[in-house]
């Protein structure tokens, strides 16, 4: 079960006031879940799930549904723990430093790792340019005018909607098309210079076409940025991962990574059965 929410940004707010350099590109980061599990009660979901998601590259997790991967995603910014009763085992380390430490900002962690949602959740009454913005304020950033033009140029452009947008910023972000609303909401994650982006189905509700366009950004943006994403769209899997981990929850057991490695070498000469049948659409 993927959750669609608005809470994508309220976790960020904290009463902290930063100033950064916001139109540097960001640099991507290593993420590495070791040996994570995940529990919703006493439902333990994720068993010692271990991978490596290197940095600039396109992660997809694949798996058949109620597997874990969407809890798994949630697990690498913390936000698994905002569901009651959701509990975690294990590390996530970014560049090295584990995400869990107790020491560490839990705005800076998702400061760093952003997330984009399967349902695009603009801010549908706010301008095109006050959505892309919208995350500076909520983190207490602070920007002048000048910066933040720069910004919203720079972050539309990188999610690929400036051309179609730049002549009506002022315009409501919930006018656009579900696809430029997606990109939209990817832009508003970029503005706060994430290190790694987590997608969560994030073409699912969209037509073929702004499927492409969302997938050539996610291909662009991975020089930039770290990217993790979960689908079940084995295609989409092919067309813009590196590497691929494919998940399963044998029944009444919690999920685990079957096999991970190299997209390529995955969906031509799979090393397990299962995973073979699985990206071969025998089931799922
Ligand atoms: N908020 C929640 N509260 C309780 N149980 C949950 C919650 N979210 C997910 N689960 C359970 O955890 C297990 C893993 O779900 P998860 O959504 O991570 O799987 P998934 O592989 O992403 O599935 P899908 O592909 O259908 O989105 C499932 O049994 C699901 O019912």
């Amino acid at each position: 079960m993927s959750v669609t929410t608005d809470t994508s940004i309220i976790p960020l707010v904290e009463s902290e006031t930063t100033v950064i350099p916001v139109v540097d590109g960001p640099t991507p980061a290593g993420l590495h879940a070791e040996s994570v599990s995940a529990w919703f009660g006493r439902h333990h979901v994720l068993d010692r799930v271990s991978l490596d998601m290197p940095a600039g590259r396109v992660t997809a997790l694949i798996g058949p549904s109620g597997c874990g991967k969407s809890t798994f995603l949630r697990t690498l910014n913390r936000m698994h723990e905002l569901v009651d009763g959701a509990q975690f085992a294990g590390a996530v380390r970014l560049d090295g430093d584990d995400i869990y430490d107790p020491r560490r900002k839990l705005m800076d962690v998702r400061r760093s790792i952003g997330m984009v949602f399967q349902k695009p959740n603009p801010f549908p009454a706010m301008s095109i340019r006050d959505n892309v913005l919208a995350g500076l304020r909520l983190t207490g950033t602070r920007a002048s005018r000048s910066t933040k033009d720069e910004l919203v140029e720079s972050c539309l452009r990188r999610g690929g909607l400036w051309n179609e947008v730049k002549d009506r910023l002022d315009a409501p972000g919930g006018g656009l098309s579900g696809g430029q609303q997606q990109r939209l909401c990817i832009a508003r994650s970029l503005a706060i210079r994430p290190r790694v982006l987590l997608m969560d189905e994030p073409c699912s509700a969209l037509d073929p076409t702004s499927t492409r366009v969302i997938e050539e950004t996610m291909i662009e943006l991975a020089r930039e940025v770290t990217i993790v994403i979960v689908t079940h769209n084995m295609q989409q899997a092919a067309r813009v991962s590196d590497q691929c981990a494919f998940f399963l929850a044998a029944q009444g057991t919690p999920g685990v990574i079957v096999e991970h490695g190299d997209t390529a070498s995955m969906f031509a000469s799979p090393q397990d059965q299962r995973t073979h049948d699985y990206v071969n659409g025998r089931f799922g």
